[in-house]
């Protein structure tokens, strides 16, 4: 299993963001996360497939859509036609959580579940097998910046633990707060996909800060009570 470490461009410039697509790429992250939000399921507005599209013009690098809007099916087939890699859906927007994950991956996209801080894991028991990546909100959704709410570490020991008990290698993404004081203890407790927004973008050298950042999650990973779970993948 191994760290990748997702830069959520939220709180980037917009005016200039194929510049800093560029520089994440060139700076070695695995991923862009791209946030997308309705104003509905969550109060804030970002962008759409359009902006995905364009971005997809000015890099081949994976982007990794974190769709939080109601009814995300609507969506779903302008994503994969603007080149997108993965969407990832709100198990709290979906009436057919099971028959929306199929669909992304009958348009040939990995497909990911992301829960709100308050929803149970159990919403993921018959699904999990179907999945290549949940993700664990660590924030409430709607902005970066926010602080990390201390509860979800259990919450991602028990989906590892969930993981490993269905022999899924899905991705376990945690998203927001996410900086030099919590990445260790989320590694420990079983996350593997980082998403980092505030807290990277504001660094000067990026490529500094993603090398640091992947250090200290590959440092926390090889001790942690988890990963002999994968050896030999
Ligand atoms: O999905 C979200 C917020 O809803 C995130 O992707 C944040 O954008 C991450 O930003 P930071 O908390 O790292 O600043
Ligand atoms: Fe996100």
């Amino acid at each position: 299993m191994s760290i990748k470490i997702a830069p959520s461009i939220l709180t980037a410039d917009f005016s200039n963001l194929g510049a800093l697509i560029n520089k994440l790429e060139s700076g070695g992250a695995d991923d862009i996360h791209l946030d997308i939000m309705d104003g509905k399921f969550v109060p804030n507005l970002t962008f759409g497939p359009l902006i995905a599209a364009s971005l997809r013009e000015v890099t081949s690098f994976p982007l990794d859509v974190h769709l939080m809007v109601e009814a995300p099916e609507r969506y779903f087939s302008a994503f994969a036609k603007a080149g997108v890699k993965s969407l990832t859906i709100h198990s709290e927007t979906c009436q057919h959580l099971y028959r929306s994950v199929q669909l992304i991956k009958e348009m040939g996209l990995k497909a990911g579940v992301a829960l709100n801080p308050a929803t149970p894991l159990s919403v993921l028991e018959y699904i999990i097998q179907d999945l290549d990546l949940v993700l664990i909100m660590t924030v409430n959704p709607g902005w970066g910046g926010q602080e990390f709410i201390p509860a979800m570490n259990r919450k991602i020991r028990e989906l590892r633990e969930m993981l490993i008990d269905s022999g899924s290698s899905a991705d376990l993404q945690v998203d927001g707060g996410i900086n030099s004081r919590t990445i260790k203890a989320a590694v420990d407790c079983g996350a593997n996909s980082l998403v980092i927004g505030s807290a990277l973008l504001k660094e000067q050298d990026l490529t500094k800060a993603i090398k640091d950042y992947r250090s200290l999650a590959e440092e926390a990973l090889v001790g942690s009570w988890w990963h002999r779970a994968y050896q030999g993948e």
